[in-house]
């Protein structure tokens, strides 16, 4: 579970998020949405420890973040939406396999999670592939892969689906379903409820910075009226 508990974040004084408090459960999947600049990236970056709320805190299984980063950022997977500087290998199998070399596992596994993972985004057999000479959408899918490839007890997606296309995105839903069913939580920030609104179980929605709206199936009308387009 992912316990968010008056979560403030100031940049120069003014708070991009105020005040948040909000709980995932195991297994769910909540849509983060809102306008721009409404606070969501702010919000998620503090799940695994990227950024420290000026006040409150974020449990991840019951612990506080700041107590041990690197738990929270291994049982928090994070992909945001313009990967172009988060790779670390100048290979797609390298670079998805990096996460779990890290945590100690063996070879077999290690392959099995990258082909895996890799198969998921619909890149399958990439792995020799250059990221450098990858287009701006298998980046992105890169970039999720090596998230699934850490086998995430929770998966946040900052605006996963912009530059995927068709086939791509329905691949990841796919997973993203089978993960939820699994009891990994989702969380997913994006602008266009369309492609998840089949997958929410809630819907929240910040507006300057606060909590406007969190609710199992939204209206047209109360997502309009904070600038958020109905699916
Ligand atoms: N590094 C920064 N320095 C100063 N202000 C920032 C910084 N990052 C974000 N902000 C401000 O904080 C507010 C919230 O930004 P944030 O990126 O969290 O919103 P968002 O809801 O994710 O927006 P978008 O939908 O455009 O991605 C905005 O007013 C933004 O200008």
């Amino acid at each position: 579970m992912i316990t968010v508990d008056g979560y403030t974040y100031r940049y120069d004084d003014v708070a991009a998020v105020d005040d948040v408090s909000l709980t995932v459960d195991d297994g769910e999947c909540v849509v983060l949405a809102g306008p721009n600049g409404s606070g969501k990236t702010t919000l998620v970056r503090g799940f695994n420890g990227l950024l420290t709320p000026d006040e409150g805190e974020v449990r991840v299984n019951g612990r506080p973040v700041a107590d041990d980063l690197v738990a929270a950022r291994t049982s928090v997977g994070m992909v945001f939406q313009d990967p172009r500087d988060g790779f670390v290998a100048a290979t797609v199998g390298a670079d998805v396999a990096f996460g779990p070399e890290n945590l100690g596992l063996e070879r077999d596994e290690i392959d099995r999670r990258v082909a895996d993972a890799l198969d998921a985004v619909r890149m399958a057999g990439r792995e020799d592939d250059r990221v450098a000479d990858l287009s701006g959408g298998e980046r992105e899918r890169v970039a999720i892969a090596g998230a699934l490839a850490m086998d995430p007890d929770h998966l946040v997606l900052d605006e996963p689906f912009t530059g995927l296309d068709l086939r791509a995105r329905e691949s990841v839903l796919d997973r993203l379903r089978a993960l939820r069913e699994s009891g990994v939580s989702v969380v997913v920030v994006t602008h266009d409820l369309r492609d998840l609104y089949s997958l929410a179980d809630r819907v929240v929605v910040l507006s300057d910075g606060s909590v406007a709206l969190d609710a199992a199936s939204p209206s047209a009308s109360e997502l309009e009226a904070l600038g958020v387009r109905p699916p």
